[in-house]
């Protein structure tokens, strides 16, 4: 193939490099990551492919392998092989459930990180903030989608913007949409400019689907669509990988970027490492403020977990303790302030 050719056309799907690898190896994207390869796209096609066995070996850093959203050169044959990862200009993770310090990467080289929230009863800015808590330093730059506007009084949408800015601050753009009307593309074309990549995050029934569908209009160009599995190892949905769309920017929408979906527990496995942290203190009820052992204290001292974080974790609890103690007193009132049927309490003891 010519190479102007090539590079245009990898350039629609977000590539920045100059360079195309040496003869015998080509670029293409990862679009899908799954247990037993890789679905890329090389801004033509769709075709699987599998890491070389560099990135099997035991023991290597689990963010060297290829993830979604990668550039990577690729040798042809029966399956092609992905012979090597192209710098990353950003990178989304998050701290893996489990694994004290290790990052779990959810994608690679995206630009813009939409985080839509409804302005229904799924309105939640403590969310919102940690959406964009997991976005902070990642390199990409994420945007605040309030949907739904139409279903509220143009004062409500108002205080909604107002409550979130004041949230996330005032550099963080936040936008009021209805994801159903085609003005809403024009709306959010300056983050979708040719070469851009956006992933779009948000919780069920936000409206990512409507959204992304008004983002395609007419002109819709799904390339490369992805099959998945069900429990039981069927093929169920298809869903599109890599959407190029009218504005010239594409959008990046699989399974594993669903994974940034924030519910319920979800929320608190981005503090998997700090959770881990607080597990090794020598008190089970640790305050981590001055007892003595403090595993979270030691971090925060040598420079392991970062003030930030921290502060985002405390505040993300305090919540959670507060809709436990909302949830129990209202169960109190239920049951006719019979009090709970078991005695509980905070048991200060030391670790086995
Ligand atoms: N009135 C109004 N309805 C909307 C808007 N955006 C989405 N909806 C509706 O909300 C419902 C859920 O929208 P979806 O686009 O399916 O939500 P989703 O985020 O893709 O949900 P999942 O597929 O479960 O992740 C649908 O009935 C949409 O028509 C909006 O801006 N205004
Ligand atoms: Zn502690």
């Amino acid at each position: 193939m010519n190479t102007s050719v090539a590079i245009d056309r990898l350039r629609r799907i977000g590539w920045r490099g100059d360079a195309l690898p040496p003869p015998g190896r080509r670029l293409a994207r990862v679009v899908v990551q799954h247990r037993a390869g890789y679905e890329l796209h090389d801004g033509e096609h769709l075709f699987g492919a599998q890491p070389a066995g560099y990135f099997l070996k035991r023991g290597l850093d689990p963010a060297e392998r290829p993830a979604v959203g990668d550039f990577v050169e690729v040798e042809d044959g029966r399956p092609p092989h992905i012979v090597a990862v192209q710098p990353r200009r950003s990178v989304l993770a998050r701290a893996a459930a489990g694994e004290r310090y290790a990052r779990q990467i959810i994608a690679t080289n995206i630009d813009y990180v939409f985080v839509l929230t409804g302005l229904d009863a799924d309105f939640n800015p403590a969310r919102i903030e940690r959406y964009l808590a997991l976005i902070e330093g990642s390199g990409a730059q994420p945007v605040v989608l309030l949907g739904k506007r139409d279903l509220r009084t143009p004062e409500e949408v108002a205080v909604a913007v107002e409550t979130v800015h004041a949230r996330v601050g005032a550099a963080v753009p936040v936008h009021a949409i209805n994801a159903k009307d085609a003005a809403t593309a024009t709306l959010l074309a300056p983050y979708l400019k040719p070469g851009d990549s956006a992933v779009l995050v948000g919780s069920s029934g936000a409206g990512k689907s409507t959204l992304t569908n008004t983002l395609l209009g007419t002109e819709a160009m799904a390339t490369g669509t992805v099959r998945e599995r069900d429990g039981r190892g069927r093929h169920t949905t298809t869903r599109r990988a890599l959407l190029m769309l009218p504005s010239g920017g594409c959008l990046i929408d699989t399974p594993g970027m669903r994974e940034l979906k924030l519910t319920g527990e979800e929320e608190l496995e981005l503090f998997a490492d700090i959770e881990a942290l607080a597990a090794q203190c020598r008190f089970a009820d640790c305050g981590h403020g001055s007892e003595p052992g403090c595993a979270v204290q030691a971090a925060l001292d040598r420079g392991e977990l970062s003030p930030e974080r921290w502060r985002h974790y405390l505040k993300l609890r305090d919540e959670r303790e507060e809709q436990a103690a909302t949830l129990e007193a209202r169960l109190r009132r239920e049951r006719g302030h019979r009090g709970p049927d078991r005695p509980h309490g905070p048991h200060r003891r030391e670790r086995d």
